[in-house]
């Protein structure tokens, strides 16, 4: 007995620490099956010696383990990742490929838009007849967990649309901006001692919080940046449907532009570049999309990523936020 229950202590700091990572840090330790493995094992310990139970135990509370902390959503489309170009260069053969794929003549004209790639996490927003049913963070792409209280207290998103299709998923990312990071990791170190060690963090941690109150006291943002299920088009091009999404009162970005050639898009790409300390929040790159959606739906996606899409990194720099 005196072996079970130290290591009834043990899981139970393990366990507590895992927990603090998860919900506060949004910096997960180990993995949800660690996780249930520990509980398996506190209650095969409990199960043997009843006497030991410890009031902390995670069979005593009621759920909110980091498995089951929020219910699981599966995309009706998947939330796909974006293929890396890292140089100039594979941007143009990004533009070839696109090019021979469609089978168009060298000289046939293929236009692309170009836009900051935000440093945040994504997000998804299901709205049907106008109202916000379902917010729902990527996860693995296919499932993601469900935050919908949480996205309700994000200023920048719409808890109503007013001549939005019936069924439109908004997809974008939630971040911090530098300023708000800053002021919550004051508030952190005053309080709780536990700062995020950048924004991308503070704001992931900020959204999966269970208390749906915290979230609401984390300055978030949103910027929306595509579409899952739509139960008519938002329009024939990339430019035109985030035009649509910016008009029924989704944040935008800004530096967004449509290319004419790959020099228009390596251009824009710079002047990205040379605007990110000025941002006010992290950018990584820049996203290429290829603008008309009919000739998106012709390159369709690879296992993973779209054909008509790539994200152009910028070279990795001492990170200047952390
Ligand atoms: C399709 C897709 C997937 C991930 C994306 C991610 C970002 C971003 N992190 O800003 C922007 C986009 O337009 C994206 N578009």
């Amino acid at each position: 007995p005196e072996e079970a229950r130290d290591e009834l202590a043990a899981l139970a700091a393990e366990m507590a620490r895992a927990n603090l990572a998860y919900h506060r840090d949004d910096a997960p330790e180990i993995s949800d099956a660690d996780y249930d493995a520990l509980k398996l094992r506190n209650a095969a310990i409990e199960a043997m010696f009843p006497e030991l139970k410890r009031s902390d135990s995670p069979s005593e509370q009621v759920g909110a383990a980091p498995s089951e902390a929020f219910a699981k959503v599966r995309h009706a489309k998947p939330m796909l990742s974006l293929e890396n170009a890292f140089d100039d260069a594979e941007v143009v053969e990004f533009v070839e490929r696109v090019r021979r794929f469609l089978n168009l003549a060298p000289d046939a004209p293929l236009a692309f838009t170009a836009e900051p790639k935000i440093d945040g996490l994504s997000l998804s927003l299901r709205y049907e007849d106008g109202v916000l049913v379902t917010a729902a963070t990527r996860g693995d792409g296919e499932v993601g967990e469900n935050v919908t209280a949480n996205a309700r207290t994000i200023a920048d998103i719409p808890d109503r649309l007013d001549g939005a299709p019936g069924v439109i998923e908004v997809r974008g990312e939630v971040y911090m901006s530098h300023a708000d990071f800053e002021a919550l990791n004051l508030r952190q170190a005053e309080t709780s001692g536990r700062t995020f060690a950048n924004p991308r963090n503070a704001a992931a941690g900020s959204l999966r919080q269970l208390d749906p109150k915290i979230t609401a006291a984390r300055p978030l943002r949103f910027f929306a940046y595509a579409w899952g299920e739509l139960s008519a088009p938002l329009a024939d091009t990339q430019d035109g449907a985030i035009a649509r999404l910016h008009a029924l009162g989704f944040a935008t970005n800004p530096l967004m532009r449509r290319c004419e050639s790959v020099d228009e898009m390596l251009g824009q790409y710079r002047l990205i570049e040379g605007q990110r300390a000025t941002l006010g929040y992290d950018i990584d790159g820049v996203v290429y999309k290829v603008d008309r959606l009919d000739l998106q739906a012709r390159l369709g996606f690879r296992s993973t990523t779209p054909r008509w899409a790539l994200a152009h990194k910028f070279s990795a720099e001492r990170a200047t936020t952390e």
